[in-house]
């Protein structure tokens, strides 16, 4: 019904239609009444806009086929351009591996140049054979001998002086009678004497200081010398050193140093264009087939940790692959080290507007100037400078609890479980990167307040443990509270130059006598002088008890650990 309707009203009534109708017959009229010129000049006009249509047409077509012809043109170009790209790639590579293998020999040289001069002054490694055992000793260097020799010295001129003053002292006792003017004279003369004496201890005393702040430094120079011997002699007996290129990409260079079961080479990944640390895992031939797959088991489960880690504070990793049967490789973030020849370089880059350099030649000057190889840690820079200054502590520390706070707030935690100087590593711009997953546990949704079962007592290394790592009547429980209590220890080491429990004891002594077990309460040195907050917030990192212990995002919220002003 209602279509009906509705289709019954779009229609004209007949009224309409006779209207219409009448419309028709008048136009029709006005037709034949002589309005036909204009209608063919209209036409005409019409035919003429056609014609210039069809021209546009044309031209459009035209310049389509044209610009066809240019894409086609064009996509060969590039096919082209990408084929020669493709075939240049192989050349640019070389030419770069090239280049990175002469900055890399040219470093090798200058290492092995530096070692032989310091020798010279600092000591060297020397050979002893007791029977038919033969061993090897340190011989000290000539600064050693000059500075030892002068100490003696002015030793020898300090007693000359004490004695001098002592009979002096006894003169003036024993002197005779005489008139007041002459034992005046003489009171004088004594005085001035004894003065003269006394000034003279105070300057031997002070260069006698001079003379062991020099022997103190004698000693760290020394350090870092057999380090860097070791180096190169692992380096030099070290089957990877041949400037390899391991899995088509990564070039190794130098070895940045050498672990327990493994060596770290600095190393150039041809693909993404950047420095890499290629850690080489070995395998002892001589292992069982078994204790081979739990290393391997180890590895695996360390990489599966970390690679899911992204986070400025924690060194990245980025790859794993086997190498041969008994030898795989994982590669790592490079972290250069401050060191002052990076320092240099990056103000070079500024200065000379290196930035713009094509991205190989940039990289080919940081190398080049980079002359010191050195992948530093914390370990390293603590043995260079074993007291830091409180500012500095404070903003290592700070982004040391910034990785561990990352740790803590995933949905799948962390404890890292072996914090220490060595897996604290440093980038060129001095951003410290904790690493190192080896030990560390993964904390199960499940666990309950007190922590999880500790399954793997007896790893670690002791200084930085808490007392609960070391609790033997049953399985410890841990949480992230261990690494707030390594951190710690790190940081009351930065400060103090010595770590607060069983410093000068061997990691067999610290268990024997139960140090850790014992260490109930910190003790702070009266020198160098730090800030109570940087006190307290020791305290709160080792106190003892595992339960009264911040855990990490609690002791992250202290405000000595964030830059806010509050
Ligand atoms: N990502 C990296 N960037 C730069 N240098 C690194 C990197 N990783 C390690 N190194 C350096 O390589 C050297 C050896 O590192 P490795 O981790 O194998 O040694 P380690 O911690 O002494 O040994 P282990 O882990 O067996 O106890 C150290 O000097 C370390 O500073």
């Amino acid at each position: 019904m209602r279509s009906q309707s509705s289709v019954s009203a779009a229609l004209p009534s007949n009224g309409q239609l006779e209207n219409s109708c009448h419309k028709d017959s008048t136009a029709k009229e006005h037709f034949q009444n002589g309005d036909r010129t204009s209608l063919e000049e209209e036409l005409t006009s019409l035919h003429a806009k056609v014609a210039a249509l069809e021209d546009d047409l044309r031209k459009s077509c035209q310049e389509a086929s044209n610009n066809h012809d240019l894409c086609h043109q064009l996509e060969k170009e590039l096919k082209e351009l990408k084929d020669l790209e493709q075939q240049m790639k192989p050349k640019r590579s070389k030419i770069i591996l090239d280049l990175l293998i002469s900055v890399s020999k040219a470093e090798r040289q200058e290492a092995r140049m530096k070692v032989r001069q310091d020798s010279l002054r600092l000591g060297s490694v020397g050979v002893i054979r007791a029977g038919t055992i033969i061993s090897e000793t340190w011989e000290d260097g000539q600064m050693l001998k000059d500075l030892n020799i002068h100490l003696r010295q002015l030793l020898e001129t300090k007693e000359a002086v004490e004695r001098q003053r002592k009979s002096l002292k006894k003169r003036q006792s024993d002197k005779g009678d005489g008139t007041d003017a002459e034992l005046g004279a003489q009171e004088e003369d004594f005085l001035i004497q004894d003065e003269i004496f006394k000034s003279r201890l105070v300057s031997i005393k002070r260069e006698e200081e001079t003379i062991l702040r020099e022997r103190d430094r004698y000693e760290l120079e020394k350090g870092r010398l057999i380090r860097e011997l070791k180096r190169i002699r692992d380096e030099d007996g070290s089957r990877f050193n041949n400037f390899q290129i391991l899995n088509h990409r990564y070039a190794l260079l130098n070895l940045l140093g050498k672990g327990g079961f493994s060596e770290v080479y600095k190393a150039y990944d041809l693909v993404e264009h950047r420095y890499v640390a290629c850690k080489l895992h070995g395998l002892n031939v001589q292992w069982s087939e078994d204790k081979k797959q739990s290393y391997i088991r180890h590895a695996l489960r360390e990489y599966n940790i970390h690679k899911t880690l992204v986070h400025n504070h924690i060194v990245q990793l980025w790859d794993i692959f086997e190498i041969d049967q008994n030898t795989f490789c994982t590669i790592l973030e490079y972290c250069s080290g401050m060191t002052l020849n990076s320092l240099t370089t990056f103000r070079g880059i500024q200065t000379f507007g290196l930035w713009n350099l094509p991205l190989t030649l940039g990289f080919f000057f940081l190398s080049f100037t980079h002359f010191l190889i050195s992948g530093k840690d914390l370990d390293a820079v603590l043995k260079a400078t074993p007291v830091l200054p409180e500012r500095e502590a404070r903003i290592i520390i700070v982004q040391i609890f910034q990785g561990l706070v990352y740790l803590n707030k995933r949905a799948q935690k962390i404890i890292h479980y072996d914090l220490k100087p060595g897996n604290v590593l440093f980038d060129e711009f001095g951003i410290a990167k904790v690493t190192d997953f080896g030990l560390s546990k993964i904390v199960e949704e499940d666990v309950g307040s007190q922590g999880m079962e500790l399954t793997s007592q007896g790893a670690g290394t002791y200084w930085y443990l808490p007392p609960e790592c070391f609790e033997l009547s049953k399985t410890p429980l841990i949480s992230s509270k261990v690494d707030v209590w390594s951190a710690g220890v790190l940081f009351y080491q930065m400060l103090f130059g010595r770590r607060p429990f069983g410093h000068d004891q061997t990691q067999e002594r610290i268990l024997r006598e139960d140090t850790i077990i014992k260490a109930r309460r910190v003790e702070f040195p009266t020198k160098p002088t730090i800030s109570n907050e940087a006190k307290d917030l020791i305290r709160q990192c080792l106190t003892y008890n595992q339960a009264e212990r911040p855990d990490v995002l609690t002791i992250a919220q202290d405000p000595y650990l964030t830059y806010l002003k509050k």
